[in-house]
Formats: C-alpha cells, sequence, structure tokens
C-alpha cells in the first residue's frame, strides 16, 4: 500500500520535534512538502530535515499532485483558511490545536471538509499518548467507580518578555491567551476520557494587566455522564501547577496535563503509580493513527467534531470577557 505523502503549510515551533519527525516515523506515511511565507526559512526547514520540496504559498503546496495530505500548523488565525483550501483540493486535513479562534469557525471548517468529502483532523494528541491511554482504561474499567466530579487547576507564572509579545496572547491571532493555549488540551482530554461536556459557565478576567487577552478563567461543568466539574486556571499565579483530579465513587486519579509526574490511583487505603514517559515525538501515535484510518485501518479518534467541543466549552467561558473587550 502506497504511504500517505504529507505537506504542512506552517513549518514553525511544533513541528520542528512534535510533528514534523513524526509524519516521517509513522508506518506508511511520508512528508514530501512544507510552506511557511518566509521562503528561506521553509528553504531551510526542507533542507534540515531531508522534506524534498517546499514552498512560501499555501496554494501552491496545495496543488502539489504528490501531496496527499496536509497539516495546517499555522497559529489559530491561519487554521480556518488553511483547512478551507486544501479540502476545496480534496485534501484531508490535520489542524493544530486549537482548532479555531471560535466555535463558530471550526462549525465552518467542519461544513468545508464534509462538502469535499474528505476527513477532518484534531492535533489533540494527548488522546493516544500512552499515559492518558492508561488514564482512559482505568476510568473505563471501574478502577474508581463511577465519576462523580473532575477538578482541574492550571497555574503559571507571568513571565515577562522583553520584546514583542508572542502571538499566544493576542486574541485576533490565538482566539485567547493562554487559556485557549493550554487549557484546550485539558478540556478536550477530559472530554475523550469522561465524554462531552455539555454545559460551561464561568467567567475570565484579566487581573494582571501584561497583555489584552484574559489571565484567570474560572468554570463550572457539567458532563453530559451527569458527572461536574470545576476549572481554575491563572496565569499570573505565584508558582507552576498542573493537576487534574478525577473521584469517583470508589477511588480518584490525579494526573498532569503538562508535567510528566505518574499518574497516581487511590483505591481505600491503597495508592498506585503509573510511570509512562511520553515517546519522542509526542505527536506520532495520533499521526499514525490518522494515517492508518487514511489507508482504511479503523477510525481515528481526534475529529474536527472533538475538535469543536473543545471549542464551544472555551468560548461559553470566555464569552463575557470578549463582550467586554468588544
Ligand atoms: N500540539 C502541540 O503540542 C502544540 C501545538 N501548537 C500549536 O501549533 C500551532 C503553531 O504553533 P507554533 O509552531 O508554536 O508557532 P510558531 O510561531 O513557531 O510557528 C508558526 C508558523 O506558521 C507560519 N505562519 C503562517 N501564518 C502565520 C500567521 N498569521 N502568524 C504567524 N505565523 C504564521 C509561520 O511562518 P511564516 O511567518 O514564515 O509564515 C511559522 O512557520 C498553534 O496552533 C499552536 O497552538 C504549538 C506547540 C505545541
Ligand atoms: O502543548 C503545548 C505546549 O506549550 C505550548 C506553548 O504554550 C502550547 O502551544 C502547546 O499546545
Amino acid at each position: 500500500m502506497s504511504p500517505v505523502r504529507w505537506g504542512i503549510i506552517g513549518c514553525g515551533a511544533v513541528t520542528e520535534v512534535k510533528s514534523g519527525p513524526a509524519f516521517v516515523k509513522a508506518e506508511g506515511s511520508a512528508l514530501v512538502a512544507v510552506m511557511r511565507r518566509t521562503a528561506h526559512l521553509a528553504e531551510d526547514y526542507a533542507r534540515r530535515h531531508g522534506v524534498p520540496r517546499w514552498y512560501a504559498d499555501a496554494e501552491a503546496l496545495v496543488r502539489d499532485p504528490e501531496v496527499d495530505a496536509v497539516y495546517v500548523a499555522t497559529p489559530p488565525v491561519g487554521h480556518l483558511d488553511g483547512v478551507c483550501l486544501a479540502a476545496r483540493h480534496g485534501k484531508p486535513v490535520y489542524v493544530e490545536k486549537p482548532m479555531a479562534r471560535t466555535h463558530e469557525e471550526c462549525l465552518a471548517m467542519i461544513d468545508a471538509c464534509r462538502q469535499a468529502g474528505v476527513p477532518l483532523f484534531t492535533a489533540y494528541y494527548r488522546r493516544m499518548l500512552p499515559r492518558f491511554v492508561k488514564v482512559k482504561a482505568l476510568v473505563d474499567a471501574g478502577a474508581i467507580g463511577d465519576v462523580r466530579v473532575v477538578s482541574i487547576r492550571l497555574s503559571r507564572r507571568h513571565v515577562p518578555t522583553s520584546g514583542a509579545l508572542p502571538w499566544r496572547v493576542v486574541p485576533e491571532v490565538a482566539g485567547g491567551g493562554l487559556f485557549v493555549d493550554l487549557a484546550s488540551h485539558t478540556l478536550d482530554l477530559l472530554d475523550h476520557v469522561l465524554g462531552p461536556i455539555a454545559e460551561a459557565q464561568g467567567g475570565a478576567a484579566n487581573q494582571g494587566g501584561f497583555y489584552a487577552a484574559e489571565d484567570i478563567v474560572t468554570a463550572s461543568l457539567a458532563f453530559a455522564s451527569g458527572a461536574k466539574g470545576t476549572g481554575l486556571w491563572c496565569f499570573t499565579a505565584d508558582r507552576d501547577e498542573d493537576v487534574v483530579e478525577i473521584i469517583g465513587s470508589t477511588g480518584r486519579l490525579t494526573f498532569s496535563t503538562f508535567d510528566e509526574r505518574p499518574v497516581l490511583l487511590i483505591r481505600g487505603g491503597e495508592a498506585k503509580e503509573f510511570v509512562i514517559p511520553h515517546p519522542p515525538h509526542v505527536q506520532q501515535p495520533l499521526i499514525q493513527s490518522i494515517v492508518d484510518q487514511l489507508r482504511g485501518q479503523g477510525p481515528c479518534g481526534s475529529t474536527g467534531e472533538s475538535g469543536a467541543r473543545t471549542n464551544r466549552v472555551m468560548d461559553a467561558l470566555l464569552a463575557g470577557y470578549r463582550s467586554t473587550r468588544r
């Protein structure tokens, strides 16, 4: 069976280690073209990674007859255009997270891909990482009984930047600030492990005044399963913290979304730790499952629909803050 030949739109930081080499290493997959607007940097990337062709124009990349599938890895502002462009040329698309700046943009992407008859995948790679596969397997096997509540606490110290502020805190580019950038991973992971979040209420504010985006967010979550949840995100905190705790009727699971600390299972009086390291290229398991689907070998579980659900929750939590900014 011939390999899936990938082209990348936006070969920046995430493509250096997390995803680019994963396209090459996945079985039945090849990376044949890259694109970024800065031509010499596209060429530099291609030469360093052994990619045969490079472009400074996204249309040229999607028109390349040797590109079978497209990975859109620009900042969120470019996701909608990149996905629709690839779909118009009949190419399956893998889009970076957050899937878009808003849920509305996600729906437009889903619609474009549906009309073109091409599949759409979103880069929430934690769904396939061995550590979180274990978390889901424990929950599904009833290791903590029925899930009652989940709590999410993520804080980061504000790290001042001396030069231009990064695009991650420019709402027009990112869709929001570090909440959108980072909380999206936890919310998507919980969608995977516990099922969809049916309702999200809460609010956001900017307390530090360092940039125009929200820097604190609180949430009260209701899962379709009946489980409830709370979320606290603070990006101008005293210290870095990253704790997710799922509390069930007979036990609890504690883990981190970003830190590589062990998964902790507490049941009765006993605690058990699972130390499960990440693979060198963290997107590889997800990319493998996309390639497998494209080659007719089973469905991948990180789709446009799942990615859009996460944007819908983030929109609900940011609605009030966005309206005050306007
Ligand atoms: N899943 C994960 O673990 C991670 C995901 N990400 C996600 O990947 C995406 C890209 O992040 P990252 O690689 O860190 O970003 P970078 O800023 O490092 O790279 C962005 C790339 O996109 C190109 N680009 C195209 N359009 C724009 C635009 N409007 N503004 C800025 N750059 C643009 C840039 O090149 P040029 O300017 O030459 O066109 C550059 O190659 C984001 O959605 C981010 O959230 C990021 C890190 C990890
Ligand atoms: O997982 C991640 C690691 O941090 C990056 C920078 O904040 C994020 O963009 C990314 O999604």
